[in-house]
């Protein structure tokens, strides 16, 4: 069955050919949407159906692809135009009403109402978009009033015959990330062949059977090349637009947590090690060890604090050098457990009458585990003082040439779940992580950097709270939220000092002396020691300069 409008003859007695099953996973991913990644919101394909058929006949084929795949996908359906004014093929198969999208003379070689034909769409696009793709359409790059598609899906597609039709509706390459299903015994195989080459960045699937909509049953590199670029595309759209992620109300957050733990079956236990992963996962992403290495954990009474000494335990076996102040601590196994594994780690627990009035000259990183989304009030003794501390690190930067980075846990502490800094005597973190969807007050976060963390919501707690939250790169345990800040270039600058090289320094064997430069470089702690430039000068006086990456020595 040609859905691509501009040809005749669908073939219906046979209308679908197999595309086997391991595709259909891949199509999934094409459409960027693994389960947790039901992210921002589905991609949206306007469909356009084939030659004298209909909006709901194409519904009907393309509805008998895996149920796993569509509902993956905002797939909406138009009618052409026009009635059909004519015979259909598929008449006493599907029922009638029939249209067309414009007419062609019996040679495919003129058309008529193409151009209204292309207003029409672009119309029905502006008013009921926005749309990422068009599945069906091969004339995409023709619409020029709507914001250019990113995705083609071209089922059994083709090039007009007419040059002059041809030259509108594929007038400049096609640029876009384009898949096309191409049909072994599909009488207009030849065509679609040349659309492909119109193609700037095309996918091709080969099907056995001819013009018709595939059903998708196994797997191909080439959806799976079409699907992570797909992916590619709609995460880095997705993570550069903050304003589009959910947030949760403080009752919501209490609901999930309900939820995951009574019949989605999690313990606490499991969520708190994944939330205090990603919460050390977000730290080491942006605060290297090498430079911050001193980190204080403040933890609080409820899971917010389980959840800041789990995070301590991660940042000990990632290198950094953690420190605990649990100053009320609930004696739950849980708790205990926690408490156990840091001691036996030999992380130093903190009381509050140990900490230095000033926290900047003993860490670098603190952590912010004291109040998560069941805080309430005005915090009480002895978490006032604690949140005063940090809140006055910033007094005292200009004592210490480093401050110490503040790290807050799901919520900065000291603010309204939902409104924010509402006291404006909360903790002004420099990174928020915030924990299976960020709650509303984090709309109110200004610092550098928004991270998300919790890689455990599964799709029924997305469905049902609508959420719209970035998908986690690779195998990582937490995911940037905006953009990351603006680095200033010239801070990046080192200078680099050295001795002088004199001739007479420079030893006989050019072997030997790479070997004590390369035990130099490896010294100085520099990060590639094994790449470096050579540098040398001609006769004629020229200087060159290779890169050179040492692999064997
Ligand atoms: N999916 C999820 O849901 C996951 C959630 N996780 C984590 O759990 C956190 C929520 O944990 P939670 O419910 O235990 O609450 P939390 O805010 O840590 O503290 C409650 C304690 O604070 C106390 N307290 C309250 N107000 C106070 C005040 N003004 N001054 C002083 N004390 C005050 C309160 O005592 P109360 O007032 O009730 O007597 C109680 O003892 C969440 O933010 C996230 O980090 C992850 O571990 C895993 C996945
Ligand atoms: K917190």
């Amino acid at each position: 069955m040609a859905i691509n409008f501009c040809f005749p003859k669908p073939q219906v007695s046979q209308p679908f050919s197999y595309i086997n099953s391991p595709d259909r996973e891949e199509i999934h991913k094409f459409c960027n949407m693994g389960s947790e990644a039901e992210i921002l919101r589905k991609p949206r394909f306007l469909c356009l159906h084939g030659f004298r058929t209909s909006g709901e006949i194409l519904k009907t084929q393309v509805h008998k692809w895996p149920e796993s795949v569509l509902q993956k996908l905002d797939l909406v359906y138009l009618d052409a135009p026009f009635p059909s004014q004519g015979k259909s093929d598929v008449e006493g198969i599907f029922d009638p009403p029939y249209y067309e999208w414009f007419q062609f003379n019996k040679e495919f070689s003129e058309y008529t109402n193409f151009d209204e034909c292309l207003a029409y769409i672009e119309d029905f696009m502006i008013k009921n978009g926005p749309f990422d793709g068009l599945l069906g359409f091969s004339q995409g790059v023709a619409l020029t009033k709507v914001p250019k598609i990113k995705f083609l899906i071209i089922i059994g597609g083709a090039m007009f015959k007419s040059p002059s039709v041809a030259e509108k509706a594929y007038s400049s390459p096609v640029k876009c990330t384009s898949l096309h299903f191409l049909g072994k015994t599909d009488f207009l195989k030849e065509y679609g062949m040349e659309l492909l080459k119109k193609c700037v960045d095309p996918v091709v699937i080969h099907h056995p059977k001819g013009h018709t909509i595939p059903r998708l049953v196994r797997s191909s590199p080439s959806i799976r090349s079409f699907s992570s670029k797909l992916g590619e595309s709609n995460t880095t759209a997705r993570m550069q637009n903050p304003e589009s992620i959910s947030h949760l109300t403080q009752r919501e957050a209490a609901e999930v947590d309900e939820i995951l733990m009574g019949p989605l079956g999690f313990s606490v236990d499991q969520l708190m090690e994944l939330a205090g992963l990603s919460v050390a996962s977000s730290i080491a992403e942006v605060y290297k060890p090498g430079e911050y290495s001193r980190v204080l954990a403040i933890c609080g009474p409820g899971n917010n604090g389980g959840d800041g000494l789990v995070a301590a335990r991660h940042l000990h076996h990632f290198g950094y050098k953690p420190f605990v102040c649990y100053p009320k601590r609930t004696q739950k196994p849980l708790y205990n457990g926690l408490v156990t594994q840091l001691e036996s780690l030999s992380v130093p627990f903190l009381s509050v009458e140990d900490l230095p009035v000033d926290l900047s000259g003993d860490f670098d990183i603190l952590v912010d585990a004291m109040f998560g989304f069941s805080f309430h009030g005005s915090p009480r003794p002895p978490f006032d003082d604690l949140i005063q501390k940090l809140v006055q690190l910033r007094n005292f930067a200009q004592n210490h040439p480093k401050s110490p980075v503040i790290v807050s846990v799901d919520i900065p502490s000291g603010w309204h779940v939902e409104e924010g800094d509402v006291s404006g005597e909360g903790v002004k973190p420099d990174m928020l992580v915030s924990l299976t969807a960020p709650k509303l007050c984090a709309k109110k976060f200004t610092g550098p950097h928004h991270f998300l963390g919790g890689r455990f919501v599964p799709p029924s707690i997305m469905d049902k709270f609508k959420l719209h939250l970035p998908p986690y790169p690779g195998t990582s345990m937490c995911v940037r939220i905006g953009k990351p800040p603006q680095i200033d270039i010239s801070a990046l600058r080192q200078n680099y000092i050295s001795p002088e090289l004199l001739e007479e320094q420079v030893v006989a064997d050019p072997i030997e002396q790479f070997r004590k430069w390369f035990d130099d470089a490896l010294a100085a702690g520099l990060r590639e020691p094994n790449a470096m430039a050579l540098s040398t000068v001609g006769k004629d006086g020229k200087p060159y300069v290779g890169s050179l990456f040492a692999i064997h020595c």
